[in-house]
């Protein structure tokens, strides 16, 4: 049975990806918007900058395994912010300096508000953790956007993120133990 889209349970959720610098982020913020997509965003937005590579890449990937994510770049990140909260959405942005996961998942998972999750490069300047509803630790140690991306989206959505079926994929792969089996859905 296909699975619904988790963000029906949850509202709707967008990652805006800060501080992006073309010359050296491609591949991490390609991944970003990978993560955004496979684990249950229904937006990545590049914010001040675009990046033909990128978004070429992420849109190559909406075209093969499905999925109707919104991609933007290149609009005013704090603008951006700005508008969510004006809209009535709350605004989490993923920082180690922040609170535990654990300890604000809970009310995070019970609100119905759309959820614009920040994720930055190198440093986030102070606008964003004053404008944020929730400053969000994946553990207080450094690491990485991807990972800590990643593991609130999967905290969010109790893991049922990983079952959900794309529409309009092209292709499928069918689990197998050992080898690569995919199917053309066309
Ligand atoms: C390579 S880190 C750089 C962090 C930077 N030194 C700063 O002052 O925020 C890039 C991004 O990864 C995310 N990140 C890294 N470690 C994290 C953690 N433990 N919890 C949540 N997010 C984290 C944050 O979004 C951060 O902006």
């Amino acid at each position: 049975m296909p699975a619904v889209h988790p963000a029906e349970r949850y509202g709707r959720v967008y990652v805006l990806r800060i501080g992006h610098r073309p010359q050296r982020d491609k591949r991490i913020t390609t991944h970003v918007g990978l993560v955004a997509r496979a684990f249950g965003a229904n937006g990545f937005i590049l914010g001040d900058v675009c990046d033909d590579h990128v978004m070429e890449s992420l849109r190559g990937v909406l075209e093969r395994w499905g999925g109707s994510m919104e991609l933007r770049c290149g609009v005013s990140s704090r603008r951006y912010v700005a508008e969510w909260k004006r809209g009535g959405g709350e605004v989490i942005h993923l920082t180690m300096y922040g609170l535990h996961v654990d300890d604000v998942i809970g009310e995070i998972r019970a609100s119905p508000r759309p959820k614009l999750i920040v994720v930055g490069a190198e440093k986030v300047p102070p606008f964003f953790y004053e404008a944020a509803d929730y400053n969000v630790a994946i553990g207080n140690q450094p690491h990485s956007e991807v990972a800590a991306l990643a593991v609130f989206l999967d905290r969010l959505y109790g893991g049922e993120e990983l079952r959900i079926e794309f529409p309009g994929a092209r292709v499928k792969i069918i689990p197998s133990p050992r080898g690569k089996r995919v199917v053309s859905l066309e």
